[in-house]
């Protein structure tokens, strides 16, 4: 039987493929596994612990807040705390940047965007969730670390992963060489290197997009969706509709077996759903780092300017055929939005508040 590997193991292996480092990133990977061991936990008994329903309190999204959110976002703020090597977090469950001061993280120069539990609306009905993080380097030098350290480009992270708490609980991040996979044994209380080298199907035949919504869609994403449904043996459609509601269980399943996950902009949500810092951009990464490729319909998610901390993005993601099959649709169709994009970028750029959601 082949000797396993933890995540521990191989992220201290992998440290040589970056001569000069010291190891604070792998430190912070570290620090992030044991905040996912402590959530999972909390995940695997949530019916028989006070974990499940609302805590009464809404975020700056205006979403209520589930006490598994609150639980998840205490774990891993505490746990970049302890570890030392973050000097800025930004959370969805924050309205602002917390700014981690302490004696340990005095020097620490990364800063960790995250997602403490993705697909909330899943956690009262026992359906997978999970935890989506992006880790930057400060570009600030002098003094501490300022809030638009927290706002560069997706292009800019040095890493990024997420934590699948399903069947079983999974860990999947990159540093920018590749993707890896790392199941945790639950025996030995560690995240064991499971799917090495991760690659999605450059072609699939899964699309996954909240078709309740179907009313509201841009005519480009209607347009695609009638697309994956024709009869046509060639092309292996009607394509699979599938979707969990969990942006990460989503996108884990999509990377195993090919397809694309969308979630547009739509009448409600006109400048989409879900937030480029701490959702679009890290999945953005993962995926292209597999083979995959990754936009708003029009630009690469990684190139976009991020003006505010909690942006909101459209978002095309998954085999890179697939989403070059809807962005065609997207230019024939919805020409119009790839400008309206544009215009509200601009105007993020301009508009001071960094923690107004304004794209
Ligand atoms: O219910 P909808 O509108 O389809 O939205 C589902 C999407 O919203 C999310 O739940 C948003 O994430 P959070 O749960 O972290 O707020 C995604 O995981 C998921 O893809
Ligand atoms: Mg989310
Ligand atoms: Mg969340």
């Amino acid at each position: 039987m082949s000797a396993v590997k933890t995540l521990g193991q191989f992220i201290i292996e992998k440290q040589k493929d970056f001569p000069y480092a010291k190891g604070e990133l792998s430190r912070l990977l570290r620090d992030i596994g044991i905040a996912a061991k402590i959530v999972n936990r909390e995940v695997n008994k949530a019916g028989l612990v006070d974990i499940l329903g609302e805590i009464g309190t809404t975020n700056s999204h205006g979403e209520s807040q589930k006490k598994l959110d609150v639980f998840a976002n205490e774990q891993f703020i505490s746990a970049l705390t302890c570890g030392g090597e973050c000097c800025i977090v930004v959370s969805e469950e924050n309205d602002d940047p917390v700014y981690i001061d302490s004696e340990v993280s005095r020097d620490a120069k990364y800063i960790v965007a995250i997602d403490p539990l993705d697909g909330s609306s899943n956690i009262d009905v026992n359906v997978a969730v999970g935890t989506i993080f992006s880790i930057y380097r400060r570009k600030s030098t002098v003094g501490k670390a300022v809030v638009e350290d927290a706002l560069q480009k997706g292009i800019e992270q040095v890493a990024a992963g997420y934590v699948v708490y399903g069947s079983s609980a999974m860990l999947v991040y990159t540093t920018g060489k590749g993707v890896n996979g790392f199941t945790l044994d639950p025996s030995i209380g560690e995240f064991c290197l499971s799917h090495p080298d991760m690659k999605i199907p450059k072609e699939g035949y899964i699309y996954s997009i909240n078709e309740g919504n179907y009313v509201h869609f841009p005519d480009g994403v209607k347009k695609y969706i009638k697309y994956c449904q024709v009869m046509d043996k060639e092309t292996q459609r009607p394509y699979s509709s599938r979707y969990i509601g969990s942006m990460v269980a989503d996108l884990h399943r999509n990377i195993i077996k090919g397809g694309i996950f969308i979630y547009p902009t739509t009448a409600s949500a006109p400048r989409g759903k879900l937030r480029l810092v701490y959702e679009c951009n890290p999945m953005a990464f993962i995926i292209e780092q597999a083979g995959g490729r990754a936009t708003d319909g029009f630009e690469r998610i990684l190139d976009k300017e991020v003006g505010s901390l909690h942006q909101r993005s459209a978002i095309f993601l998954g085999s890179e055929n697939m989403v070059l099959k809807a962005e065609e649709m997207m230019r024939d169709f919805s020409p119009e939005l790839g400008k309206t994009i544009e215009k509200q970028v601009s105007a993020a750029k301009e508009s001071p508040d960094v923690t107004k959601i304004t794209v």
